[in-house]
Order: structure tokens, then C-alpha cells, then sequence
């Protein structure tokens, strides 16, 4: 498939752009502003992600949530630190993997998610898959150890904030994606994804009467050799990074 193969946002953490403006934009927003100042020109470490190990007999379930804990904690850390080019080249070569896994999506509607703390933005490519039909979505928290519900996005919407001041649409009625991209903030090689640790997509997923399509989005640098998988987990259908799409 060519280029595939397979702490709370507080109040002075803005997204940069307008959400209800967004589409007006010639390239994707600068997320400097997320950077905590500590991350800022550090070395790129080249150290496996996934220290600590999790000790030998220790495959609990409380042993391997504070695995999961640690080890998100040091991938989102990387990812805050991708330079500039290197995330508008990754992200270019995302764009393409996920066009070309969407190329029938015409008449769908796709749940996607806003993008913070430096996951890949996909907000380009699909504002301009509105142009074939294809309908957009976003994810509102409405309780904690809740299914996430969606709500249909276009460039213009009204927006409110959610949890850790993600934007969201301000109305509108419950609906359910065909299709759905779940951000990696970890994944493997099996196609299992770790998210922020709420269980959010986990439970939606589990949720909808009729299961999505769904399809993990994130960069190489979030690549484990397993998340311990555990009987909550959804496995994603696909997996797309920079380098490769799976399966
Ligand atoms: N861009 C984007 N939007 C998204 C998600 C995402 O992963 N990415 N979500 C994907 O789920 C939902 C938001 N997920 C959230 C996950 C956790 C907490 C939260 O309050 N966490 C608590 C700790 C929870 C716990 O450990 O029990 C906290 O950080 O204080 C909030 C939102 C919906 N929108
Ligand atoms: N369908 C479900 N029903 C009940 N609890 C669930 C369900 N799915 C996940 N959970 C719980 O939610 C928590 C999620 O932990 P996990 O490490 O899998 O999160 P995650 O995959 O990183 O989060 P997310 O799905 O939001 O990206 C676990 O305690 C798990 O037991």
C-alpha cells in the first residue's frame, strides 16, 4: 500500500486557531504553545519506548495499569517533542495512508477528534473529504466511564469546550460514525491501542450497536511490541503511521 504498511489541558492552553473558523487555515496549527518548556530542545533519545519494563510475573492487570501508566506518560512526552518538518513530513505521509483507507467513505460519516498534545491533525485531509460526501463527527465526553457520544462537525460550527478544553461541537444529536479514527498515544503490532487511560474509545466501541470500521492514527513513535492486551480492548482494524499501514 505504498507509504502504509501497516495533565489536563488547562484554561491558559488554547488551541491556537478559532475551532469554529477552522478550514480557513493553510497549514496545520503550531503546537509550541502545548509544549511544556521542560520538553523544549531536549536530545531525541533514541532509548525503546516501553521502560519501564514490566517485571518479569507481573502480568496483572494492576501491575500492567501502571505499566500502561509510566509508558504513556514517556510517549506523549516524544511526541511533544517532534520538530517541525519531521511532523509535516509524517503527517503528509499520514494524510495520504488515510485518504487512500478512506477513498470509499463518500456518504459515511467519520468520527475523528481535535487534535491536543501534539497528536497527528487530521482536520485538513478530512475538511476536504467533505467534498465527496463524506460527513464529519466529533467526540464529547459526557461522564466520566461513559461511551463517548458524537457530534456532526463542518467548517462554521458553533463550538463550546469539553474536558481539558478540547473544543467540541456546541449542539447537536447523538450519532454514530462508520467509521472511526482513534488517536495512538501507543499501539502494537496487533493493532491494539493505548489511549489517555479513560477507556473512552474502548467503551464507545463496545458500545455501538453495530460496530465502526475503526482505524488507529499516530506516528511510529508510538509503536510497542505489545500494550498487554486485556479483555476491554479493542483491537483497531487498521493501524496508520508515517511508515506504514496495518494490517
Ligand atoms: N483529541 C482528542 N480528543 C478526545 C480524546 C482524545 O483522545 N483525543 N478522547 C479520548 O478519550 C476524549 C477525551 N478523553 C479524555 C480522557 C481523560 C480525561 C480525564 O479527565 N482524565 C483524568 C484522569 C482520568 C483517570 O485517570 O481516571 C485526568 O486527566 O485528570 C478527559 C478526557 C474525547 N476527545
Ligand atoms: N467496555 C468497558 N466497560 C467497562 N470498563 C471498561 C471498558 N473498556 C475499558 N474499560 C475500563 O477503562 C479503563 C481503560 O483503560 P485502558 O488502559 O484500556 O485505556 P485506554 O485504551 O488508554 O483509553 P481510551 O480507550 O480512552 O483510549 C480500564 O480500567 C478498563 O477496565
Amino acid at each position: 500500500m505504498g507509504t502504509q504498511t501497516r495533565k489536563p489541558e488547562n484554561e491558559p492552553h488554547q488551541p491556537v486557531e478559532d475551532p469554529a473558523a477552522f478550514g480557513t487555515y493553510s497549514s496545520p496549527p503550531c503546537f509550541m504553545h502545548e509544549l511544556d518548556p521542560s520538553f523544549v530542545g531536549l536530545d531525541g533519545g533514541s532509548e525503546r519506548i516501553g521502560d519501564p519494563p514490566l517485571p518479569a510475573g507481573s502480568l496483572d492487570w494492576p501491575a500492567i495499569r501502571q505499566w500502561r501508566k509510566a509508558t504513556r506518560t514517556q510517549l506523549i512526552e516524544r511526541r511533544l517533542q517532534i520538530g517541525s518538518a519531521e511532523r509535516a513530513d509524517w503527517s503528509g505521509r499520514i494524510d495520504k495512508a488515510l485518504a487512500e483507507a478512506l477513498s470509499s467513505a463518500s456518504g459515511k460519516l467519520v468520527g475523528f477528534y481535535w487534535p491536543f498534545r501534539g497528536e497527528y491533525d487530521a482536520r485538513t485531509l478530512l475538511t476536504g473529504l467533505r467534498t465527496r460526501g463524506v460527513r464529519l463527527a466529533l467526540p464529547v465526553v459526557v461522564a466520566k466511564a461513559q461511551p463517548l457520544q458524537f457530534r456532526e462537525w463542518w467548517p462554521g460550527v458553533a463550538m463550546s469546550r469539553g474536558v481539558w478544553n478540547i473544543p467540541i461541537p456546541a449542539v447537536g444529536e447523538p450519532l454514530l460514525p462508520d467509521i472511526l479514527l482513534a488517536p495512538l498515544v501507543g499501539f502494537d503490532v496487533s493493532g491494539f491501542r493505548l489511549g489517555y487511560g479513560g477507556g473512552f474509545y474502548d467503551r464507545t466501541i463496545a458500545a455501538m450497536p453495530s460496530k465502526p470500521q475503526t482505524i488507529g492514527v499516530g506516528f511510529e513513535l508510538s509503536r510497542l511490541d505489545t500494550i498487554h492486551p486485556q479483555p476491554h480492548d479493542m483491537r483497531m482494524d487498521l493501524i496508520i503511521t508515517e511508515r506504514a499501514s496495518t494490517p
